[in-house]
């Protein structure tokens, strides 16, 4: 049995649940899916300043998973916040939405455009391009220009918004696949994916079939260098809830 702790990094309950269902979709029959949220910080992540407070969140549950005894986490976050932080603090592997749904779009195309919410956070996703080795795959990047949680308003007018950038993005980029670049889209990948005809991949089930086969594999964070452990030290105040 596989156990996968997915964290949504901002606070929103229904984006959680959203995410949660994503990923339950997506995992084998052996895997169990436990997503989770902070239990304080931001509502939803719309740049660098909401990043940095959602990462604390983030590691607060990669502690919680790692006492849990997960085989793995995933940070259900298109800024992958605290991931390598993440990565010293766990055991399991820790893989971010962003970089499994790039890996993943390498896989079956030549070129891929991100889908995303808030012009803002393009820069986000352009410097996560850089890091991972992925900005000469990416033929463009797209903001619905609606903040994250209206995709959770219930209205409908986020996932039109996506559908349209995606069909434009297939027309104009020279794009063989779509990422998605929200966690909170995770539901809407194998819909546009039929309608669209083209590969349209969400970070949330991409991270969990490759959680599933790292698990399977034996594979799990290098502890050599790099992602040891971070240097004991007694941390203050709020942060206390870190040491031993
Ligand atoms: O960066 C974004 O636009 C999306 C990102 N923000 C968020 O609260 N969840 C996310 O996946």
């Amino acid at each position: 049995r596989i156990r996968i702790q997915v964290i949504n990094p901002n606070t929103c309950q229904a984006m959680t649940k959203t995410i949660g269902m994503a990923a339950q979709a997506a995992a084998g029959p052996d895997s169990e899916i436990l997503a989770v949220c902070p239990s304080e910080g931001v509502p939803s992540i719309e740049g660098h300043f909401d990043e940095a407070i959602a990462a604390v969140g983030v590691l607060e549950q990669i502690k919680i998973g790692r006492e849990q005894g997960v085989d793995g986490h995933i940070i259900a976050c298109f800024g992958d916040p605290g991931l390598m932080a993440a990565r010293e603090l766990a055991q399991a592997p820790v893989i971010g939405i962003a970089e499994a749904a790039m890996h993943m779009a390498t896989l079956v195309s030549t070129r891929f455009s991100i889908v995303t919410t808030l012009p803002r956070t393009l820069i986000i996703a352009r410097h996560l391009l850089q890091l991972y080795g992925f900005s000469h795959h990416c033929a463009a990047l797209h903001a619905i220009d609606l903040p994250v949680l209206t995709l959770e308003d219930g209205s409908g007018a986020a996932q039109r918004k996506v559908r349209e950038r995606c069909m434009q993005a297939i027309k104009e980029d020279g794009c063989g696949a779509i990422v998605l670049g929200c966690g909170g889209m995770a539901d809407l990948a194998r819909a546009l994916t039929l309608e669209l005809g083209v590969p349209v991949i969400d970070g949330v089930s991409a991270a969990v079939k490759m959680v599933e086969s790292l698990a399977e594999l034996g594979l799990s964070t290098s502890k050599l260098g790099d992602l040891a452990y971070p240097e004991s030290k007694p941390l203050s105040g709020k942060f206390q809830v870190f040491n031993p």
